[in-house]
C-alpha cells in the first residue's frame, strides 16, 4: 500500500461525507498493521456536538472490529466544489491517534490532489497526554 494509494482511499471515503451544515467534506483511510484499510468520513448532526470527524470514524470502525494496531492514516478535506488544501486533523482526533499509535512510527499523510505531506504524531501532538501518564 503506497502513500498515494492510501490518499486515493481517503478520497473514496470523502465521497460519503454527511455534511449538511458545513459542506466541508473529509475522508480518511486508516492502514492497519494487518494490511486492512478502514475508510471513514465526517458525519454531522443537527445538534452539532455529536458530529464525528472522518479520522475518528475510521479509528472506531477498526477498533470496534478488534483491530488496534496501525501504520498510517491518509486524510483529505475541503469545502465541496473547492480545490483541496491540506486538512490537518483536529485536536480530538490527534488524541485518539495517541491512544493507539506509536508517536514516531505512525505516519499521518495529508493529501491535496497529487500533493501530500507526511507527519508523525510527535510533530502534531507534542507533549501529549497518553496512557503512559497513568502508569
Ligand atoms: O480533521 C478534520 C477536521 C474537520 N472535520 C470535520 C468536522 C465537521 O464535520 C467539518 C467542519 O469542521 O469537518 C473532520 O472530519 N476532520
Ligand atoms: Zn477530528
Amino acid at each position: 500500500m503506497t502513500k498515494s494509494m492510501l490518499v486515493e482511499e481517503a478520497y473514496v471515503a470523502q465521497k460519503m461525507a454527511y455534511v449538511p451544515y458545513s459542506d466541508f467534506c473529509v475522508g480518511a483511510a486508516l492502514l492497519a498493521k494487518n494490511g486492512k484499510v478502514y475508510r471513514g468520513c465526517n458525519i454531522e448532526n443537527a445538534s452539532f456536538t455529536p458530529t464525528n470527524c472522518a479520522e475518528r470514524t475510521a479509528f472506531f470502525k477498526a477498533v470496534s472490529e478488534g483491530v488496534t494496531e496501525f501504520d498510517a492514516i491518509a486524510i483529505v478535506g475541503n469545502k465541496r466544489g473547492e480545490r483541496g488544501e491540506l486538512c490537518a486533523p483536529c485536536g480530538v482526533c490527534r488524541q485518539v491517534m495517541a491512544e493507539f499509535c506509536d508517536p514516531e512510527e505512525f505516519k499521518i499523510i495529508l493529501g491535496a490532489g497529487e500533493e501530500s505531506s507526511v507527519y508523525t504524531l510527535n510533530e502534531l501532538l507534542p507533549l501529549g497526554f497518553t496512557k503512559k501518564n497513568l502508569d
